[in-house]
């Protein structure tokens, strides 16, 4: 048998020792080939030398990579032998080639070592004879051939994959499948045959698109939620060099609905444990607090505003609300910690809408009066939709701002008036940039998910805000902070942006959500993809969020769930907005089953029947992982979360975990002990009022957590 092995780049080579040897040693595999960028391969061990066959170069590494996973798409051994017979005897013109090189935007996958073992056999049969030559390798004819717009129109037999360019992953049988670009990895049953091997049919197969960031869209000058974050492990955009950069796309977003049922019908209803809310014990620090509200009707808030809290569905207040509502109608700045799903967002939005409406500001064009700041563009989106609900019928002008899309479309909205601004940061100081915004009217500030507003990656993009030399003093102006974590290293800095601030917490501060079931599987690396699928078939697939830590990873993942019988999309900080948008809607209809994710989806979207989430890669720090799950368990209802742990890899993390287990109420898993723990992030979760200003006022009888 002939195993086929490819390491795509130099940075790979040092694992690939490793594997060539448990390769070599496992009794069936006679013979390896490799494909590398350079000759690293003599460390291998010397008695194996014999069966290591070497091809050297980045596009024996394409070439490679594309058959390999060729054949997890199913293409037939014949034909991955086929074309690897037709490639070793140079008769491949570029063109075939091409049709192969489709799949590349697909294969780099980080975990795809681990298909060595599981397909990496290629089953060719034994008396396949290849002419392996080495040098006579070394001439491609074909470099460049990732820097710059691959095309792969028509060339069918692989099959593409999504339809209509949207959203990617789909089956399209029909073969018709022309929608603009970047929908990429689209199957198309029917494609041409362009002269590639198997094809057959008609249609437009292709594609691709693939990653590579697009940064400079629209002549933006944002930076830091385009991408997307992965847990403060942004991959920069076209880090690999490998893969054409994604074309610029004027994106317009569609309207905002009119429709009332619509507009109402987005929230979560509460669940079976709404009530327990009320058993969460609070704690409010500071001078003079005002007292909580009991509720909606006696808080004060506009009567327009209580019927459009009716008609959300919302009887009666959280805690969080209950307590925020007073401080921020007393015109008092807020740091408030509240656990995720539980109504932090309308517990800010209220009070503002209903003050800025008594207080009937003078409008200045491109002055709003409040700006809210959320760290990805979906949240933003989410939160735009919600002030909406909350102020409809009113004259308060709500508009959003965020990356990706077409800035003469956002532009014109803030320029018709513009009372509440929900932002993401890059967009924002692009637009004031520009002076398409001022803050001089600006009398609040709102960072949702603060502490992740704060950490390093957000936090210059917040200083240019508050620096701003329109923005008003933080003596006359609010400034209110939400988040369910929130670190002390984070409280410290963001002290400088508050004056004599109310500090609110529900519950301990970073805690997950109770109502979360959480499990853990011990996994390595190798077998989680399969142990994915096992979980899925197990638990069911509809309303599973499916977090990575990589953004090809999610790509990966979501296009190998797309060939069974899961339908899947993914949403990541690569893929152009409107596909990012078309994903997130394609989940909350339910047309998609499974949504991938990496990192840029953890924090704040409020997804109505989101019942299991898997944490296919644990995140690193233990505060992702409570916002990760707390994406089910929302407002009182049940949810599901479960957890690849990876020995190798996950050893850091698990102090936090069971610290944050046992806050919960959760079962340790055996093997947490067993695998020996590692050192504790010690101020990773937990904590108080980092100004220790007297005792904590507690507002409710403190119970048992
Ligand atoms: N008082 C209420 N009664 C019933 N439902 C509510 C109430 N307040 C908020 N909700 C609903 O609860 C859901 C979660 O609210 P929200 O998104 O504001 O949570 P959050 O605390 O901001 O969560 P995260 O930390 O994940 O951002 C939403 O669907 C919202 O409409």
């Amino acid at each position: 048998m002939l195993s086929l092995v490819s390491v795509s780049n130099s940075t790979e080579v040092g694992w690939f020792s490793c594997l060539v040897y448990s390769t070599l040693t496992r009794k069936s595999i006679q013979s390896v080939v490799v494909f590398l960028p350079t000759s690293t391969v003599a460390g291998t061990e010397t008695k194996h030398r014999h069966k290591v066959f070497l091809f050297q170069g980045a596009l024996r590494c394409s070439f490679l990579n594309a058959v390999f996973r060729s054949q997890l798409l199913n293409i037939s051994d014949s034909t991955i032998s086929q074309i690897l017979f037709e490639f070793l005897k140079h008769k491949m013109s570029k063109k075939k080639l091409n049709n192969f090189l489709y799949f590349h935007s697909l294969v780099m996958a980080d975990d795809w070592e681990v298909d060595n073992s599981e397909a990496g056999g290629s089953n060719f049969a034994s008396n396949d004879k290849f002419d392996f030559d080495e040098n006579a390798n070394q001439t491609s004819g074909f470099e460049g051939e990732d820097g710059g717009t691959r095309k792969y129109e028509g060339r069918g037999g692989n099959r593409g994959r999504g339809r209509g360019g949207s959203n990617g992953y789909r089956r399209n049988d029909d073969g018709d499948d022309n929608g603009g670009g970047g929908g990429g990895y689209r199957r198309n049953r029917d494609g041409e045959d362009g002269g590639g091997f198997g094809g057959r049919g008609r249609g437009r197969g292709g594609g691709g698109g693939g990653r590579g960031g697009y940064k400079n869209r629209g002549g933006d000058r944002e930076n830091n939620e385009e991408g997307g974050f992965d847990n403060n492990n942004r991959e920069e955009d076209g880090e690999d060099g490998e893969e054409p950069r994604k074309k610029a796309e004027l994106y317009i977003p569609p309207e905002p609905t009119e429709n009332e049922e619509e507009m109402y019908g987005s929230g979560i209803s509460s669940g079976i444990n709404f009530e327990k809310y009320e058993k969460i014990p609070v704690k409010v620090t500071g001078e003079n607090i005002p007292a909580p509200i009991k509720d909606f009707e006696s808080s004060g808030l506009r009567d327009l505003i209580l019927a459009n809290v009716k008609k959300s569905g919302y009887t009666v207040p959280t805690p969080i609300q209950k307590n925020s509502i007073p401080v921020i109608k007393e015109k008092r700045d807020l740091m408030a910690c509240a656990q995720t799903g539980s109504g932090k967002t309308a517990a800010f939005l209220l009070p503002i809408i209903s003050n800025l409406m008594e207080d009937n500001f003078e409008s200045t064009v491109g002055s709003p009066h409040a700006v809210v700041i959320s760290p990805t563009r979906e949240l933003a989106i989410q939160i735009f939709n919600e002030a909406r609900k909350f102020a409809h019928g009113s004259c308060i002008k709500i508009c959003i701002v965020y990356g990706g899309t077409g800035t003469k479309h956002q532009s014109d909205n803030v320029l018709k008036g513009c009372n509440i601004l929900i932002a993401t940061p890059g967009r924002l100081n692009d637009f004031v940039s520009r002076d398409y915004i001022r803050f001089d009217d600006c009398r609040y500030v709102v960072l949702d998910e603060a502490d992740r507003m704060l950490d390093m990656g957000f936090l210059p993009e917040v200083e240019k805000v508050m620096d701003n030399p329109t923005m008003r003093d933080r003596a006359d102006r609010q400034t209110l902070m939400f988040s369910a974590t929130f670190p002390e290293e984070i409280q410290n800095l963001a002290g400088k942006f508050l004056k004599d601030y109310v500090f609110l917490t529900v519950g301990i501060v970073g805690g997950a959500c109770t109502d979360v079931e959480q499990n853990f599987y011990e996994v390595s690396k190798f077998k989680k993809r399969s142990k994915l699928i096992e979980v899925l078939e197990e638990n069911g697939a509809v309303g599973t969020m499916v977090f990575v830590d990589t953004k090809r990873n999610a790509d990966f993942l979501a296009s190998i769930l797309s060939e069974t019988k899961f339908p899947t999309t993914s949403i990541h900080g690569d893929r152009m907005q409107r596909e990012r948008e078309q994903a997130l809607a394609d989940f909350k209809s339910g047309a998609m089953q499974v949504l991938i994710a990496t990192s840029v989806a953890a924090r704040g979207l409020d997804i109505k029947n989101v019942a299991h989430v898997i944490n296919y890669d644990l995140p690193s720090s233990i505060d992702e992982y409570v916002h990760r799950i707390g994406r089910t368990g929302r407002v009182g209802n049940r949810g599901k979360a479960t957890s690849f742990f990876d020995p190798e890899n996950n050893q850091a993390v698990i102090n936090d975990l069971v610290k944050i287990l046992t806050q919960a109420g959760q079962p340790i898993p055996e093997f947490f002990t067993a695998t020996g723990g590692g050192s504790s992030s010690s101020n990773a979760f937990g904590g108080s009022d980092i100004r220790n200003n007297g005792q904590p006022q507690a507002l409710e009888a403190e119970e048992e957590w």
